[in-house]
């Protein structure tokens, strides 16, 4: 592989946009790809690829670069030169590069791959989470699994096709996929390559949505002509599906505290044609209170630490901090007590999370049931899907049901 300069200093000023001004790595890629309208898909990829990597190794690499932050314009050059060395890509003669200690980086990265902070690039507090959750066993393959590439996963929409049209389509316009056993619309590219630029997409016919978000909405048991809220939809991937689901009948209310989350769901739904489907900004708690025992099902997709999904948000590891946690746990917990009020007798809700943890997990679900507002509720059903097991995101579904 040959270096291209102006890729090369592309990556730079997106490591600059991440670490200096805490851009999100998808809007920095995104941000730093329109830039130049003449580079091509390889282009973009590479760009994409070794920023993801990059932000998704920064640990264990400032280690080896021997930097630490806040990094300067030189300490960006010096990761990515560890980025390049340890995949064996021969350096150009630029003066960025120069004196590059080549043989060191590779006996710095055998030596810190023996521990696993540096190995798999975690902080120290979110390793010792982990431990404390999980036999050390158990934590070690989880978070390797979680450091892996996601694949590119698609759900079919089948108000507007099945998932074998979808892949023929798909073919036709040159991206050839797979199906996934166990997960009956899903489809996973057998290459990457950007999907939303297809007719397939613009029509409607898939989203992409990791094949264990794909478990969530079918865990309500939803039929058509029930009411359902999505209490936490955001830009709507688990509504989307729920209105298939429902195939259109019955009413599907989708809320959420973000006005442009809810704007972009409602774009996101005419183009799958979804009509049963209406949003509601929570602007008050009147919103909820006008739901209060209406609901044969409600899901609370709630908002989480997402270190389930480190694979596609990799910079969530340098992001989060303890507090944040611990806020989130609060939030958790009020959102069951709240929202848990909107189902009906005999209804169901539904709670997830993409996060591994315990404490916003299954101790939530624990936690509900014992207080006074989860008394009616029993669970029925619950779920852990961990990347390690599966090869998708780390997931927590529970579901419970309203005497
Ligand atoms: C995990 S995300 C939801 C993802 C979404 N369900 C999907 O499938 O694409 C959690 C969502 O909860 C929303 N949220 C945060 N606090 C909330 C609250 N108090 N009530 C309702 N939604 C809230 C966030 O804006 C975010 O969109």
């Amino acid at each position: 592989m040959r270096l291209h300069r102006n890729l090369v200093f592309a990556v730079v000023d997106g490591l600059q946009l991440i670490f200096q001004e805490g851009v999100y790595a998808s809007k920095a890629v995104e941000q730093i790809l329109k830039r130049d309208k003449r580079w091509g898909s390889r282009d973009r990829g590479f760009i994409a690829e070794t920023l993801y990597d990059i932000v998704r190794w920064k640990r264990l690499y400032s280690e080896i670069a021997e930097v630490k932050e806040p990094y300067s314009r030189a300490n960006y050059f010096r990761l990515f030169t560890v980025w390049a060395v340890l995949r064996g890509i021969p350096l150009p003669n630029w003066k960025q590069l120069e004196d590059t200690p080549t043989r060191r980086i590779k006996g710095r990265f055998d030596e810190l791959s023996k521990i696993r902070k540096f190995r798999e690039s975690i902080p120290d507090w979110i390793d010792e989470l982990g431990v404390k959750a999980f036999d050390e066993k158990f934590w070690d393959k989880e978070l390797h699994a979680l450091n892996q590439l996601a694949p590119v996963v698609l759900r079919t929409n089948t108000l507007k096709t099945s998932m074998p049209f979808l892949r023929q389509r798909l073919l036709e316009e040159g991206i050839a996929s797979d199906p996934v056993s166990g997960y009956p619309h899903a489809l996973v590219l057998k290459e990457r390559s950007n999907v939303f630029t297809t007719e397939a997409f613009k029509e409607g016919w898939f989203e992409v949505q990791d094949a264990s978000s794909q478990l969530v909405a079918p865990m309500l048991d939803v039929a058509p002509g029930h009411r359902v809220v999505d209490a936490c939809a955001g830009a709507g991937g688990k509504s989307l599906h729920l209105a298939a689901l429902m195939e259109n009948k019955g009413q599907l209310i989708a809320l959420d505290i973000y006005p442009k989350k809810l704007h972009e769901l409602k774009r996101r739904a005419r183009r799958n044609g979804a009509h049963n489907l209406e949003t509601r900004l929570i602007d008050s708690s009147k919103v909820i209170k006008k739901l209060h025992q209406k609901a044969d099902r409600v899901l609370i997709d709630a908002p989480c630490t997402g270190l389930g999904v480190l694979k596609r948000n990799p910079d969530t590891k340098w992001k989060l901090q303890p507090e944040d946690l611990e806020k989130l746990i609060v939030t958790q917990r009020q959102l069951l007590t709240d929202y848990s009020k909107m189902v009906k007798a005999r209804g169901k809700l539904v709670y997830a999370t993409c996060s591994i943890l315990p404490q916003e997990n299954e101790k939530q679900v624990k936690d509900f049931l014992e207080s006074e507002e989860g008394q009616s509720f029993s669970l029925v059903k619950e779920q852990h899907v961990y990347a390690h097991k599966s090869g998708f995101d780390g997931f927590y579904i529970a579901a419970l049901q309203k005497d």
